[in-house]
């Protein structure tokens, strides 16, 4: 049976991990501009890795709280399908920043306990995509990309008007079981795939993907 989970290999920084990605059976691509990240990325770097991505597979570039003039360097530089947006972004934002660029947006809800669960709800309204992923904890530098899950069962059996992606600690050992859990059929993972922060493993990658589809790694 062919699997319908989709997956996104997030903070690829060379061509080596983005083909391997894409051997592997990647859905998405991810590129991370936000400074702070040890995945962090230029944006001309981006553009040269994401003019050789192969078609069918989508470019998303990970942005924290960009402000209009970032966003313009990137989708006017970059190829992109879709705009990553892990801040804190409102609402206003989300709607401004779909309008203004005409790409798809994948709005990220920090989950932590169930009062997380209302902007879910309240985002679906807005943005095309959701990715929903571990808060982080106030102590950590990064909004995301902190290899942290949450309790998978918050989200067990819930249904939200547009696609969504499931994200946080997952890896080559957990994810099979976090999408059984979660009914997920899209998955994301930066962390989970390294062999130190930022250091992309190609047997990782494919060990991920194949997991993720049900198959033995
Ligand atoms: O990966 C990062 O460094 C990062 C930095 C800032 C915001 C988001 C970031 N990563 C995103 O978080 C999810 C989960 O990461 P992990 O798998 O738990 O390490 C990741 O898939 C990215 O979309």
């Amino acid at each position: 049976m062919v699997s319908e989970i989709k997956v996104k290999i997030c903070g690829l920084r060379d061509a080596a991990h983005v083909a391997a990605a894409a051997k592997a059976g990647a859905a998405y691509v991810g590129f991370n501009f936000f400074s702070k990240s040890p995945r962090y990325i230029s944006v001309d770097d981006a553009r040269s890795l994401a003019v050789d991505v192969p078609l069918g597979i989508a470019k998303v570039a990970l942005t924290v709280n960009a402000d209009n003039a970032f966003l313009d360097d990137i989708v006017g530089r970059v190829p992109l399908d879709m705009l990553q947006l892990h801040g804190s972004e409102s609402v206003e934002r989300v709607a401004e920043i779909r309008a203004r660029y005409g790409l798809p947006v994948m709005k990220v809800i920090g989950v932590a306990d169930e009062g997380d669960l209302a902007a879910i709800s309240e985002f679906s309204k807005i943005a095309d995509q959701l990715l929903i992923d571990a808060k982080p904890p106030k102590e950590a530098e990064l909004p995301g990309g902190n290899g942290l899950s949450f309790d998978w069962r918050l989200i067990a059996g819930q249904r939200w008007s547009v696609p969504w992606m499931l994200a946080g600690g997952l890896t080559p050992l957990n994810v099979a079981e976090a999408i059984s859990m979660t009914g997920a059929k899209q998955v994301d993972v930066a962390s989970g795939v390294e062999t130190a922060p930022g250091v992309k493993d190609e047997r990782l990658i494919a060990d991920f993907i194949k997991a993720a589809r049900g198959e033995k790694t």
